[in-house]
């Protein structure tokens, strides 16, 4: 049976991995939370998945990569230093980070992608979420995989397009741009809305995540599959076969 260690065990996350590991055929090593030391967890589990903050992310691969452990990472709120640490480990350990692990946000990517690709620079792409009053991060990690892959449609970078910051005298909008809006309020575990806004029509798609339960079931399935495998950088669609 696969023995599975938790990087953030008392959050929302790490409480519904917690609930749903035995129903999945695992076993639950142990969890930290902040202060703890990921090398403890190390000894035991054949795989770690980490939902905890991004300032965690140094000491737990450093611990992942000195035990050859493989790890999921589903923390949000990265920038350019966590991915650089991430592919540094990814070329001893296997790696596989997501910001979302759902199936369904999985397909949505690919047919927001497939949309971009098809749809010309004149269809306005802007990327819409909501989250509970707790979230601290903003775009979501979600959000910005889908403002990924609807980049990769057009053949250009996010980074070259991503507008998150409006708000005063901002002028009109920039042809080819994608943007980002984010709403937190009550309890919503994750909404994201993809709008393809064309001259006189417009394309919505999207996906409604209606329990945390749904991103525990998609992470541990993901990290049995990652248990065992060659050290790489993998993503869901790996996982999943998209
Ligand atoms: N990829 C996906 O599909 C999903 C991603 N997420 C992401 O997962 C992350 C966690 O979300 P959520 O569970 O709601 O957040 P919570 O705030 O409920 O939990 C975060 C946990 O991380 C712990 N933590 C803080 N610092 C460290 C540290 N240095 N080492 C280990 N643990 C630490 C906290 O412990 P303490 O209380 O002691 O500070 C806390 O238990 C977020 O980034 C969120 O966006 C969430 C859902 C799905
Ligand atoms: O913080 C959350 O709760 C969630 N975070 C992820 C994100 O930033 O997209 C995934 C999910 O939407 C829930």
């Amino acid at each position: 049976m696969t023995s599975i260690g938790i990087i953030g065990s008392a959050g929302r996350m790490g409480q519904a991995l917690a609930a749903a590991i035995p129903d999945l055929g695992a076993t639950l090593v142990g969890g930290i939370d902040a202060g703890g030391d990921p090398a403890v967890l190390t000894r035991d589990a054949d795989v770690l998945i980490d939902f905890s903050v991004p300032g965690a992310l140094e000491a737990t691969l450093a611990a992942a990569r000195a035990s050859g452990t493989p790890i999921l990472i589903g923390t949000t709120g990265l920038g350019p230093q966590h991915h650089a640490l991430i592919d540094a480990a990814a070329a001893e350990i296997a790696v596989l980070q997501t910001g979302n692990v759902s199936l369904g946000v999985t397909l949505l990517a690919r047919l927001v992608r497939d949309a971009a690709a098809r749809l010309g620079p004149d269809w306005d792409i802007e990327i819409l979420e909501m989250h509970h009053r707790h979230k601290v991060d903003a775009p979501s990690g979600t959000a910005l995989l889908l403002g990924e892959a609807a980049a990769e449609g057009r053949d250009i970078t996010l980074a070259e397009a991503k507008v998150a910051d409006r708000a005063g005298l901002t002028g009109a909008r920039s042809e080819g741009t994608i943007g980002f809006a984010s709403l937190r309020g009550g309890s919503v575990a994750g909404d994201h809305l993809v709008v393809f806004a064309g001259e006189g029509e417009r394309i919505e798609i999207g996906h409604r995540a209606e329990n945390r339960e749904i991103f525990a079931r998609g992470a541990i399935t993901a990290a049995l599959w990652l248990a065992g495998k060659p050290a790489g950088r993998y993503g869901m669609s790996d996982v999943l076969g998209l």
